[in-house]
C-alpha cells in the first residue's frame, strides 16, 4: 500500500484540505524523518506509516477546536511539543491561529525552528524553555492550551492554569485512560466542557479530546 497521507485516509476527516495543505504536511513529515536519522528526535519511529498516523491523530482535534474557539485569531500554547505534534499540523491548517510551542529539549526546538523556516510558518513561535518558566514569564497570555502525550491530566491542568486568560480553554488529547485521569482532577477547580470521541482513520484505538475550563473564583 502506498503510505502517503491521502491513502491513509486523511481526507475522510472532513477538513477540506487543499493540495498545498497536504504537501506541507508531507514536507513536515519528510523533515522529521530526515532529522530523526541524525538527532533521534522522537520515539515515534520505525514504520513510516506509524509516523503518518501520529500526524493524522494530531489533526483530528481540529473540528472540535474550531467549534470551541470563538476567536478569529486565538493564541494557543502546545505544552511539550517534542517534534511538533500537534502544533505544527494545526499551524499548517489554521494559518490565522497563533501557536506557541513550548519544549524543554534544545535539539527538539532546533528542529522546530528549522521547520518554521522551511515551511514559512509565520504563525508559530518556538520557546526553548520548561513550561513552568514560561508560565511565570507570560501569565494569562493564552486563549487555549493543548498537549499530546505530555503528562497526566491533573499535572497538565496545573501547568496550564497560569498560562490561560480568564476565558481560556484546555484541550487534552487522551486515550482510554481518560476516565481514570479525570478522577484525579479537582472538579471544584475545573469544569469539563466536553468529552469528544475522536476517530482516526486506519487506527483502531480509542481517542478522546477533553475540553476543560477553569472555574473562576470570585474574590473573597
Ligand atoms: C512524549 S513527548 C511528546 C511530544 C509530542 N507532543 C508528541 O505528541 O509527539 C513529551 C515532550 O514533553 C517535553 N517536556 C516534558 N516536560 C516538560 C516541561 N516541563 N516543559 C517543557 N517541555 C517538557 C519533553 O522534552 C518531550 O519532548
Amino acid at each position: 500500500m502506498s503510505n502517503d497521507l491521502v491513502s491513509l485516509g486523511i481526507e475522510s476527516l472532513g477538513l477540506n484540505l487543499t493540495s498545498t495543505n497536504i504537501a506541507d504536511l508531507e514536507l513536515f513529515l519528510q523533515e522529521m524523518g530526515r532529522w530523526n536519522q541524525v538527532h533521534n528526535l522522537t520515539a515515534i519511529e520505525g514504520e513510516k506509516n506509524s509516523v503518518r498516523l501520529h500526524l493524522i491523530d494530531s489533526i483530528t482535534v481540529l473540528p472540535v477546536m474550531r467549534r470551541f474557539l470563538g476567536l478569529p485569531n486565538p493564541k494557543i500554547a502546545d505544552l511539550g511539543s517534542g517534534g511538533g505534534l500537534p502544533a505544527i499540523p494545526i499551524a499548517i491548517l489554521q494559518p490565522e491561529w497563533h501557536l506557541t510551542l513550548i519544549e524543554a529539549i534544545r535539539k527538539k526546538t532546533a528542529f522546530l525552528q528549522h521547520v518554521r523556516g522551511k515551511l514559512g510558518l509565520k504563525n508559530i513561535q518556538v520557546l526553548s524553555e520548561r513550561v513552568e518558566v514560561v508560565a511565570k514569564a507570560q501569565p494569562g497570555q493564552f486563549d487555549a492550551v493543548i498537549s499530546r502525550a505530555f503528562t497526566n491530566l491533573a499535572y497538565f491542568l496545573e501547568l496550564s492554569l497560569p498560562l490561560l486568560n480568564p476565558n481560556g480553554l484546555v484541550f487534552a488529547m487522551k486515550a482510554k485512560r481518560a476516565d481514570q485521569e479525570l478522577q484525579d482532577v479537582c472538579m471544584n477547580d475545573w469544569r469539563l466542557v466536553a468529552d469528544e470521541p475522536l476517530e482516526i482513520p486506519n487506527l483502531a484505538v480509542e481517542r478522546r479530546l477533553l475540553v476543560l475550563s477553569p472555574v473562576r473564583k470570585l474574590p473573597l
